[in-house]
């Protein structure tokens, strides 16, 4: 079976992916794959060079995330930008690495996938997992992990579906509000409703 593990910013994927990966699951990580694809030398970080110009790199080559971060999410046309020359290429990369575990005889597949939705990406998986919070723990988890501020918080959060409309279209829903432990029992109760283990 393939799972979409999704949800919004820092409602706690990492931290459920984490967890299916202590009971064996091999995860596909769209945010990992987003950092291989624009490796000094790719043809997609020339591109974003091209269209961001040269401050968007380190003086080594590399992507300037936390620069290119302050620009996508404050213009909504350089975001769509940005997606446009990066989603088909991380598109591709997942697609990959999925073919390589299914042809290695791995049963389940997660793939964690912060956009599923936002991208339309469902017909990838057969089954949706979302990891939802409330507003005000997504807040201060964001503020806490990334050092923003409540205004650069919000406009990242605001930049993603609500968490009410994915919970909508899941199969299944962890509310990831209370401690570690309580998210892996709704986590490993939902695993053995889909008979994964
Ligand atoms: C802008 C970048 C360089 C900022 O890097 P940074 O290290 O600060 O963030 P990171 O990559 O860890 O992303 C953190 C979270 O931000 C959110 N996010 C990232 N990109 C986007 C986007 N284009 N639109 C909406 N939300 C986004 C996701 O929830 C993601 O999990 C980076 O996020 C990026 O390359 N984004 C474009 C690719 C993309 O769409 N990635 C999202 C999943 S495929
Ligand atoms: N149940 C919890 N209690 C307290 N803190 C938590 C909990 N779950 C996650 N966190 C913390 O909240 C932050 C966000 O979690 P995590 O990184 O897993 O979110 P994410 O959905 O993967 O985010 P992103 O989309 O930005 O990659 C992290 O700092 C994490 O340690």
């Amino acid at each position: 079976m393939i799972i979409g593990l999704t949800g919004s910013i820092a409602s706690g994927k990492s931290t459920v992916a984490k967890m299916l990966e202590e009971v064996g699951l091999p995860i596909v990580d769209a945010d990992l794959v987003a950092r291989i694809v624009v490796e000094p030398g790719t043809p997609t970080l020339k591109n974003i060079s091209e269209v961001f110009g040269k401050e968007v790199l380190l003086e080594n080559g590399e992507l300037n995330r936390e620069k290119l971060g302050e620009i996508i999410f404050h213009n909504p046309a350089k975001r769509v930008e940005l997606n446009s020359i990066m989603h088909p290429a991380i598109r591709q990369e997942m697609l990959r690495q999925r073919d390589e575990l299914t042809e290695a005889g791995e049963p389940h597949i997660v793939m964690d996938i912060p956009l599923l939705f936002e991208s339309h990406l469902q017909h990838f998986v057969e089954k949706i997992l979302v990891v939802s919070v409330t507003e005000e723990n997504q807040l201060t988890r964001l503020m806490e992990r990334n050092h923003l501020s409540k205004e650069e918080a919000l406009a990242r959060i605001a930049t993603q579906l609500p968490l009410s409309e994915k919970e909508k279209g899941a199969d299944a829903v962890i509310y990831n509000n209370r401690d570690l432990e309580n998210t892996r029992t709704q986590l490993l109760a939902i695993l053995k409703e889909w008979d994964i283990i």
